[in-house]
């Protein structure tokens, strides 16, 4: 495609020196572009193609980076990417060594705030502007641009709450596109829905927190915005603008199915069309047989409850909600709400099994001490995405779980190996024996097993097993890197033990285990700091044991983006690195 006006502009500055009757062909050529690229590159599709207006009219508009801008999640900002100097890097795009898929303070001084997990900018944006009125910078704009369903988190709450009693120079612009990953959810989206139809005129809720609101305006004309963005660039104190956009604007299917497309994989960027799947079988992914299991449990138990906050195809929960809507809830982004709802229904005997992505759990930390844990209720948490997830980078490894729940009194942690141990794991959970909270951690991905619909067979808690004998060595490992370790030792003569639970430890299986084998090596998908390694070194340190203790994990340092192979071959997990760690203890 011809690119001539894109071709001239690397940078803010550019863009502001180019005629505005040029910018609707600018936002043509930036929608093409991030097709092509996408198409063969992966990544996410449609919040971009959504916000190409919106992001020409803000850099038009503002003086970028002295003015501060803030994406929201940020999974949006290709397009601010490419209009500031990393257009000849874009290609790199999430890829080992290229630039994030996210905005990053370290990549650019246009990238203010790192995002990745949602609902931050605007409290990041307010922490700004009070910096700049305390710094004496009364002429600095703070712009916090914000999803519809990422503004429903408590935590964007927060912040409008408190940016409502602040006299400063803030900008929230609402990007309502009716749709998160899946579609948005809750009160606030009938609400926006409300507001757009023109049923809901009056009693403004942004209005009523004490934000000058505009809007909604249409978020593809670029005029438009931009006239209406010089217009509240004059207004003091904080502003609200909620503009309409569709989301995957410019590539049909990517309008037309939206879910798919938020981050569709490879693609045909001339007809959008998705490449049929390979017609050879392959073993299944874990979130799917969390999801398709559910369901088989919940015909036969009515108390099942199914919850997940934001990610119902993500985690495969969504077959339980198509099966059982009554049963099974979408709260939004809300990961604190999902655990402690998770909680009140366990109270009166319901069995919930709430689904949550490893890394975003971490934002529902308290609700696990104080409101599960602590009163003992047997919640059951489904950890997705544990592990090195791969290209969506540091934001997003679910590497720290191990770490922060291990910790915490009553809760058992468990790792299935493969989508077999998965399935009676979730099976035991609902059994009405549990009497502990429990966190079960796999991975994004499929596992091994092509035939993993077999029948149901009680895991007992707390139990490890032993996957090959061998000599002198033996490898402990927990969950799915298992088979990395099954490849590893194919051909030596090592000891696998496959622990299964983090918590209890398997202890009468560890006093063998310390008694026979002289080198022991732990290998977990996980911080090593505080995590499966940990708790056997401390169980080594407990009983006296004297054997030599390695600990193989990922590392004290936040991991980049890269496939999950190649982050495994770096941080040491991959099957090759593991035979060169066991081949140098013996000697080999
Ligand atoms: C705390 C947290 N929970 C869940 C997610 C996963 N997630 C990423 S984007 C997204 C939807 C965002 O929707 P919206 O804010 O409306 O932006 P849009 O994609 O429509 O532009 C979700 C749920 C996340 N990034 N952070
Ligand atoms: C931006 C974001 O947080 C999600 O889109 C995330 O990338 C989803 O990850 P999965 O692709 O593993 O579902
Ligand atoms: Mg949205």
């Amino acid at each position: 495609m011809n690119l001539s006006i894109l071709n001239t502009i690397n940078n803010p500055s550019d863009l502001r020196a180019l005629n505005q009757k040029h910018l609707p062909d600018l936002a043509k050529e930036l929608r093409q572009f991030i097709i092509d690229i996408v198409a063969t590159k992966e990544g996410h599709l449609g919040a971009s193609l959504g916000v190409v207006e919106l992001t020409i009219a803000l850099h038009y508009v503002f003086n970028t980076p002295d003015d501060l801008l803030i994406w929201d999640v940020g999974h949006q900002a290709y397009v601010h990417k490419i209009l500031t100097d990393r257009k000849s890097y874009f290609q790199t795009n999430r890829q080992l060594h290229g630039i994030s898929g996210f905005p990053k303070r370290s990549e650019s001084k246009y990238d203010t705030f790192g995002t990745g997990h949602s609902s931050t900018s605007i409290s990041a944006a307010l922490g700004m502007a009070i910096a700049s009125q305390i710094n004496g910078d009364f002429k600095k704009h703070h712009v916090a641009v914000i999803g519809d369903a990422s503004i429903a988190s408590g935590m964007a709450f927060e912040g409008l709450n408190h940016a409502g009693v602040t006299n400063t120079n803030l900008l929230v612009i609402l990007n309502d596109n009716a749709i998160g990953i899946d579609p948005s959810v809750g009160a606030l989206k009938q609400y926006l829905t409300n507001v757009k139809t023109g049923i809901q005129k009056q009693d403004n809720i942004f209005e009523a927190l004490n934000f000058n609101y505009s809007g909604p305006i249409d978020g593809h004309d670029v005029f438009k915005i931009i006239s209406e963005l010089e217009r509240l660039k004059t207004i003091e104190g904080p502003k609200f603008l909620h503009i309409i956009t569709t989301k995957g604007k410019g590539l049909k299917q990517a309008e037309e199915n939206q879910v798919v497309y938020h981050a569709p994989g490879k693609f045909d960027a001339i007809t959008g069309d998705i490449p049929a799947k390979p017609s050879t079988l392959q073993a299944p992914k874990y979130q799917d047989v969390f999801g398709l299991t559910l369901v088989e449990l919940a015909d036969k138990n009515e108390k099942i409850i199914g919850i997940t906050p934001a990610m119902p195809t993500g985690s495969s929960l969504k077959f339980m909600m198509d099966t059982y809507p009554n049963r099974a809830f979408d709260v939004g982004i809300a990961e604190q709400h999902a655990v402690t709802l998770a909680a009140g229904m366990a109270t009166q005997g319901m069995i919930p099994f709430c689904n949550i992505y490893s890394t975003f759990l971490q934002r529902a930390y308290d609700q696990i001490i104080h409101d599960v844990a602590l009163q003992n209720l047997p919640v059951i948490f489904c950890l997705d995405r544990a592990g090195l997830v791969g290209e969506d980078g540091a934001t997003h490894h679910g590497v720290f779980d191990l770490a922060y729940l291990r910790c915490i009194p009553n809760l058992i942690i468990a790792a299935p190996r493969n989508e077999i141990t998965l399935r009676n794991l979730l099976y035991t959970a609902q059994l009405g024996k549990l009497s502990n909270p429990l966190a079960i951690r796999y991975p994004r991905g499929r596992g091994t097993e092509l035939n993993w619909k077999v029948p149901f067979k009680e895991v007992e808690i707390g139990k490890g097993e032993q996957l090959k004998q061998g000599e002198s060595i033996a490898i402990l490992s927990l969950g799915h890197v298992a088979k990395n370790v099954a490849h590893a030792i194919d051909d030596l003569t090592v000891s696998h033990y496959s622990m299964g639970f983090v918590k209890p430890l398997d202890t009468n299986l560890l006093h063998n285990i310390f008694e026979k084998y002289e080198n022991i090596i732990t290998i977990e998908n996980g911080t090593i700091i505080g995590g499966f390694g940990s708790a056997i070194a401390e169980f080594k340190s407990e009983f006296g044991y004297k054997n030599t203790l390695n600990t193989l994990g990922v590392p004290d340092t936040f991991i980049e983006h890269g496939t999950v192979d190649e982050l495994e071959d770096i941080v040491g997990i991959s099957a090759k690195k593991i035979k060169a760690f066991v081949l140098k203890i013996m000697n080999l």
